[in-house]
């Protein structure tokens, strides 16, 4: 079974990957429409990327991708602690404070902004595709003075000297990522599963007051728990938006039928992303 994931190697989705699926085959890919579209052209069976970190939200890549772009499954969830540290290169390490640029995923530098702005306060930042990849340029650059922000492996991986430990602004620090696949079904991992979900993106009728209401009671009344509802933009205009919802509760034969029929009967578009279990992956 090949595997994608958000490379490269050393990244968060990596660490996740090697947990979930130790003897797999896993194909680091450059960005997460990349990891996507390996599954969508058969090169890969399955892709895991990120979709929603505690500190920042959501990556709205991920989101607008499986709504605009793909016509891809969730099969499982897998939620992972986060620690960010930052790193230099040997040569450079213990002059920290002459850092000229800090890199890293745009995930990584918001969950660390407030120590950014107190020890680093006015040093440019930079956008990586993932934390390893900021890793790997600054091993690979090593007169340029520059430090990534990363997890342990990345430091070891890319030869990088810790300068400092632990700097997400928050303790509670954790990401979710989602296991994509061409066809819907619920794929078991040999992980601590913690509960089932199912996942809907649903458009409302245009104009109509009271719609979403009338969305969210379709769910009330049947007492199925709501783990998440975000909006995004249609991309058709300002004020057009789609609703993100997560179910606590996989698909079954009446309660969740009968939830999207009735959000359907009220002329709203149902999107089935997935229904799956959730695992919690240790440290
Ligand atoms: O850059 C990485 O290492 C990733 O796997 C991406 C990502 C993200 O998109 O949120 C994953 C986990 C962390 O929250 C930071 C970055």
């Amino acid at each position: 079974m090949k595997i994608a994931y958000l490379g490269p190697q050393a990244s968060f989705t990596d660490l996740a990957v090697r947990k979930a699926f130790p003897d797999e085959h896993q194909v680091p890919c450059v960005t997460i429409p990349d990891c996507i579209e390996a599954v969508i052209e058969d090169e890969v069976d399955y892709a895991v990327v990120p979709l929603e970190n505690a500190l920042e939200g959501s990556v709205h890549i991920t989101v607008d991708y499986l709504f605009h772009e793909a016509d891809l499954s969730i099969v499982a969830e897998l939620t992972s602690p986060i620690q960010q540290h930052l790193m230099v290169h040997p040569e450079n390490s213990g002059g920290e404070r002459r850092i000229e640029k800090i890199m890293s995923h745009s995930h990584a530098l918001a969950q660390c902004h407030k120590f950014l702005h107190k020890a680093y306060r006015g040093t440019p930042l930079e956008q990586t595709t993932s934390t390893a990849a900021a890793a790997k340029y600054v091993s690979e650059h090593p007169g340029e003075k520059n430090a990534a922000i990363g997890n342990e492996l990345a430091a070891k991986e890319y030869g990088l000297s810790i300068s400092h430990e632990n700097i997400h602004d928050f303790a509670y620090n954790h990401t979710r990522f989602i296991v994509l696949h061409k066809k819907s079904h619920p794929l078991a991992i040999e992980q601590n599963k913690s509960e089932d979900k199912t996942t809907l993106m649903v458009t409302l009728p245009k104009d109509r007051s009271g719609a979403l209401h009338q969305v969210l009671s379709t769910f009330a009344w049947r007492q199925l728990n709501l783990s998440k509802i975000e909006s995004r933009p249609l991309k058709t205009g300002l004020g057009d938006y789609f609703f993100l919802i997560d179910v606590a509760h996989g698909m079954d034969e009446v309660l969740l039928p009968g939830a999207i029929s009735e959000m359907e009967a009220l002329g709203c578009e149902v999107k089935m992303i997935g229904t799956y279990s959730s695992y919690m992956l240790d440290q």
